[in-house]
């Protein structure tokens, strides 16, 4: 996990000693879930909130884009908070509670395959216990691309169940009576689920924060079962790059060491249950239109469910983002702000990753200072 705190302040412990209220954000993929942290950011008033956000994928595309004002801070991960109970995250949260700033909220996004249920226990199950206050968990669903059978994933499932608010989300995709079988389906889990439909996640901040809905004698047999984990954390201890992931099964890599490199060929293990694997692809040169149209049109397969990317494109002078959620996708205009960069992350079931990664780096073409006149482009 990344930290935006040097460790030289993490000294005394006096920023809040108790109490600091806390949001778990989950959702499955491509659900809403950092449109509605953005909403949060922008729309709080006169609150300092922190943020952590997870991502699934070795490429950090939520970081670029997460709103992030003066008073806010962005904290982020590469990928282990659903794991289990682990020490990254209490890390994180304890290098949030150190700020010297005092801080009024703390907003935890998940990933879109975590199982909210361990990260809520992270905060109730550890020494976090008497430091914060979980305050909810909300839970948002995508309209347009509810299917616990499809997804076929536990998480999926725990997410609605553990819910304590559902933001039923993508409502302009689709007509009442979806949303009415919607509500029915959401009701079969969780039973008098508290349901609030909206676009792009706007929802009224004072419906979902501060709310406090979270009930954690609901929770406490769990808890004992996972306190034994609890008490392994040595929270005097700030180096990251040292943790144990042992049971993680997946691959802690620096990306950062590898930038010049055309992409990366990790693979997440994360929830190999659910069958869902990433794969993630950089290039520090620029796509053609063309050849990545094609790409989208013939080569991109049913099993892709996510995707998200910042593009570049040759014909292009604009940033282009990316997102691909089930079988629709968006590319919206952005300016640059750093270097110029093609990022792509694609999230699915049985993904063939040598293949796809082939494929797109097929997409790459020559910068057109380099090109030759008039033919291979
Ligand atoms: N049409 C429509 N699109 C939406 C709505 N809310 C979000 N989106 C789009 O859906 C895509 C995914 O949104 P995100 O907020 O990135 O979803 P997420 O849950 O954070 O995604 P992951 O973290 O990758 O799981 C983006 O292209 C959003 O602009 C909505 O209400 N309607």
């Amino acid at each position: 996990m990344q930290s935006a705190v040097t460790p030289d302040q993490s000294q005394a412990m006096d920023a809040p000693k108790q109490g600091l209220p806390v949001t778990i954000i989950t959702g499955f993929l491509g659900s809403g879930k950092t449109t509605l942290l953005n909403h949060i950011l922008t729309n709080q008033q006169g609150l300092k909130t922190a943020v952590l956000v997870n991502e699934f994928g070795e490429i950090g595309i939520d970081n670029e884009l997460i709103v992030s004002t003066g008073e806010n801070m962005v904290e982020l991960s590469n990928g282990c908070i659903c794991c289990t109970i682990n020490n990254d995250l209490v890390d994180a949260v304890y290098k949030v509670l150190e700020r010297e700033e005092k801080l009024d909220y703390l907003v935890v996004e998940t990933t879109g395959l975590a199982d909210p249920l361990p990260v809520a226990l992270t905060f109730l199950g550890t020494e976090l216990r008497d430091l914060t206050r979980l305050d909810s968990i909300i839970t948002v669903v995508d309209a347009a691309n509810y299917s616990l059978d499809l997804f076929n994933s536990q998480a999926a499932h725990s997410q609605i169940a553990y819910g304590d608010v559902i933001v039923l989300n993508k409502t302009d995709l689709v007509d009442e009576a979806t949303l009415n079988e919607l509500e029915k389906k959401i009701g079969e889990v969780k039973e008098g689920a508290r349901i609030l439909r909206t676009t792009r996640s706007q929802v009224p901040l004072p419906l979902i924060l501060s709310v406090g809905l979270f009930q954690s004698d609901k929770y406490f047999d769990t808890v004992d079962e996972h306190n034994h984990d609890a008490h392994d954390h040595d929270h005097d201890h700030h180096e990251h790059d040292d943790h144990d992931h042992s049971t993680c099964g997946h691959d802690h890599h620096d990306h950062h060491d590898h930038h010049d490199h055309e992409h990366h060929h990790h693979h997440s293990d994360h929830l190999e249950n659910d069958g869902f694997t990433s794969i993630s692809f950089q290039t520090d040169k620029p796509f053609s239109i063309r050849k990545f149209q094609y790409f989208l049109d013939n080569q991109l397969t049913e099993n892709i469910f996510r995707a998200k990317g910042i593009m570049w494109f040759d014909e292009s002078p604009n940033r282009h983002i990316f997102h691909l959620c089930g079988k629709r996708f968006t590319m919206d205009d952005d300016e640059w702000k750093g270097e110029k960069k093609n990022q792509l992350v694609l999230i699915g079931q049985n993904l063939d990753q040598n293949q796809l990664l082939e494929q797109l780096e097929k997409c790459i073409c020559l910068p057109s200072t380099t090109r030759g006149k008039g033919f291979g482009k």
